[in-house]
């Protein structure tokens, strides 16, 4: 008989649960953590959780969990979990913090490009029958300045694949290193120059107390007309209602997104702008991010629970990718206990 129940509460690549289940001891059962009544009652038996973005465990649903000993998040972002609650009932919080950074950068990138040129915009009109191409006049980014607002592992990885692009590339991020920076070819900035010089913003920080609302109505009133904003970091950074008003208003050119305040979001006055572009949440949906996100989740429970140590080779693969630079300065995937 197994030893430990280990709920999976999103959809994750099926690796996680071959990992927890190799030595013998645990039991994986998958539920659908957004259905929150199922959820509580599951968590009444369980001694971890595994959860992507949409399943929310918090002060509720810890209470919940009287055998609970952690909760694997299998990504980044720990905003859908309660880590104060989490640390105070004595559960381990764990991440996988550099898991799908390359998949995330890489969308943030195609969005970028994707809204410089039109691309949805003018395949969607094709597909209509219309060959309007006047209407889709793009702009370069050689030579034009990108703001990067959070020069972490994602932020990091974004500049230098735009710094390719022959942008010149500003950071704002007070917790950043200089050489760091440096080394990308990166100059850090405040956040005033960065708002006022910027042609692209790309926003790459935690969601956050301090986060919350940076990029808001006095931010979108101290920046160029001409900029073009990619949000693939997290919903509420970038003031939805305010970011609306810029754009009607014509203070801005654009903005993609790939998050938002509330999610699922299938219904926001910025979509029926012509200048928005939107994906629903898709920077680590690759198989690669997701292969990785839930391997290591997947080893931070049996580390928790069993004490049984992580084999190497389940990092090897993406420290190989994420240059060193970019992983050096960052916490360790155990966040809390
Ligand atoms: N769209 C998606 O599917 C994905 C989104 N994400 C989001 O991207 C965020 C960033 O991820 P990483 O780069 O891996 O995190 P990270 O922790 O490596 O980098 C965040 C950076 O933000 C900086 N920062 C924190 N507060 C700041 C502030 N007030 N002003 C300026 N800089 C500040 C930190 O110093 C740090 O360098 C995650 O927290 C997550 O919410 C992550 C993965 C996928
Ligand atoms: O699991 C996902 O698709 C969400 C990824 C993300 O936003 C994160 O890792 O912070």
């Amino acid at each position: 008989m197994s030893q430990y129940v280990v709920l999976i509460a999103d959809a994750l690549s099926p690796h996680a649960a071959e990992v927890l289940t190799r030595d013998g001891s645990v039991e994986v059962r998958h539920v659908d953590g957004t259905d929150r009544p199922t959820l509580l009652a599951a968590l009444a038996g369980a001694d971890a959780v595994l959860v992507r973005s949409a399943t929310r465990i918090d002060a509720e649903a810890l209470a919940a969990a009287p055998r609970l000993k952690v909760v694997a998040r299998a990504g980044v972002g720990l905003d859908n979990v309660d880590v104060t609650a989490a640390t105070a009932a004595g559960v381990l919080v764990a991440n996988a913090p550099a898991s799908n950074v390359v998949s995330a950068a890489e969308h943030a990138v195609a969005l970028l490009l994707a809204l410089a040129r039109h691309v949805p915009q003018a395949h969607a009109a094709l597909r209509d029958g219309r060959w309007a191409r006047s209407s889709f006049t793009g702009v370069e980014l050689a030579g034009k300045t990108l703001g990067v607002l959070g020069l972490g592992r994602i932020g990091s990885l974004v500049a230098r694949r735009l710094a390719a692009f022959d942008m010149e590339v500003i950071a704002y991020d007070p917790y950043a290193d200089e050489e760091h920076a440096h080394a990308l070819g990166v100059r850090l900035t405040g956040l005033d120059e960065l708002l006022a010089r910027a042609r692209f913003l790309t926003v790459h920080l935690p969601l956050t107390e301090g986060t919350a609302g940076l990029i808001g109505s006095d931010a979108l009133r101290r920046v160029r007309p001409d900029l073009r904003i990619v949000n693939a970091a997290r919903g509420g950074i970038v003031d939805e209602q305010e970011l609306y008003a810029a754009l009607k208003e014509g203070r801005i050119a654009g903005a993609a997104l790939d998050v938002y305040a509330q999610e699922p979001c299938t219904d926001s006055p910025l979509f029926e702008l012509d200048n928005v572009i939107a994906t629903p949440h898709l920077g680590a949906s690759t198989p690669e991010a997701q292969e990785r996100a839930g391997t290591q989740a997947a080893e931070s429970v049996l580390l928790a629970l069993t004490g049984m140590p992580v084999p190497e080779a389940v990092n090897a693969p993406l420290v190989s990718c994420v240059p060193d630079a970019v992983d050096a300065p960052l916490e360790s995937p155990v966040h809390a206990l």
